[in-house]
């Protein structure tokens, strides 16, 4: 169990709406081996953020198995904005491999490949565009959309999660050209397996937090056989420390992670934040030192709501 101190609760605005929220809210835990992040969103039933304790409290009792790389890169991630707010995002990233949102309900099929087509340009022909649709299309509707997307782009690295289901995802997958990333259907240990022996992606996108931490994360990898992209949650660098570690300990690692994300954020709970200059991070060894957590710190309402979130996922982990 985590020698606790007082568990940190932060509230930190996003610069732009992401994922329906517009403020990152998480937990810090300190244990013996240093901090841990506990950031479920908001519409995780209980029984679900029991892995996201366990990444938690991995980092903070344990620490990290050892890294194969001391850094890993990234690739920028490119929220629902206009074109020439894409096209400025990205050529400031320094990365050479960008993720864009599409299938967002507040963008349509053109206004995504004007995105794309921006993000290309400001990347150039040498760098990689890949494409987000969290699960947004059925069949008929993705195998269009790829294809405009896919020629937007000047070629597309892979397409994340197109369809809600396994099934939809491998009948995606038999009909374009483009690479296909599970992503929403990886989130229990055994969902990548079922993936795989469904021939529905060609990537695994892999993450720490709802996976149970970096070592279960990596069984799983090892379970599924596919290429793996290990992608945030959106935390701070405290629970990005723990994403970093499982992309630095995975035996090969083929495609920029999307990592990125500290971008996303108006700023973080340490001074030794892992936002990337240069398209690659740093693998630390344990999490950085929240310094900066007195200063985002959230209200009474939130802290309460969050301790007491934690007291009942704490409650389900003991029971089994
Ligand atoms: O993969 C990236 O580039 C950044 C992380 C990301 O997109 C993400 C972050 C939080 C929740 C869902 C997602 C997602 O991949 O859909
Ligand atoms: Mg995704």
């Amino acid at each position: 169990m985590v020698a606790v101190t007082t568990p940190l609760v932060y509230a930190i605005p996003l610069r732009t709406r992401f994922r329906g929220i517009t403020v990152r809210e998480g937990v810090l835990l300190k244990g013996a081996a240093g901090w841990g992040e506990f950031c479920p969103f908001a519409d995780y039933a209980d029984a679900e953020c029991v892995p996201w304790l366990a990444s938690a409290m991995e980092a903070a009792d344990q620490g990290w198995p050892e890294p194969v790389r001391d850094r890993v890169e990234v690739n920028t991630t490119v929220p629902v904005v206009a074109p020439d707010r894409a096209h400025e995002l990205v050529a400031a990233s320094g990365c050479r491999t960008a993720k864009v949102k599409v299938a967002d309900p507040g963008s349509s099929l053109v206004d995504d490949c004007e995105r794309v087509a921006a993000v290309r340009d400001a990347l150039g022909p040498g760098g990689a565009v890949r494409v987000d649709a969290n699960g947004a299309w059925d069949v008929d509707t993705a195998v269009a959309a790829i294809g405009e997307l896919d020629r937007a782009a000047g070629g597309l690295e892979y397409v994340e999660q197109p369809c809600p289901s396994i099934d939809e995802l491998a009948r995606v997958r038999r009909k374009v050209d483009v690479r296909v990333a599970a992503d929403e259907s990886i989130r229990r240990a055994e969902d990548p397996l079922r993936v795989a022996v469904a021939g529905a992606a060609d990537v695994a996108v892999l993450k720490a937090a709802p996976l149970g931490g970096v070592r279960r994360a990596l069984r799983v990898a090892e379970a599924c056989g596919l290429p793996c992209v290990v992608s945030s949650a959106v935390e701070t660098s405290v629970g990005l420390a723990a994403e970093l570690a499982l992309a630095a300990a995975l035996p090969s690692l083929d495609f920029a992670c999307g990592l990125g994300t500290m971008s996303l954020l108006t700023t973080d709970v340490t001074t030794h934040s892992l936002s990337s200059m240069d398209g690659h991070l740093p693998v630390p060894g344990r999490a950085p030192e929240p310094d900066l957590a007195p200063a985002v710190q959230a209200g009474d309402e939130t802290r309460d709501r969050w301790l007491a979130r934690l007291d009942r996922v704490r409650a389900i982990a003991e029971r089994i």
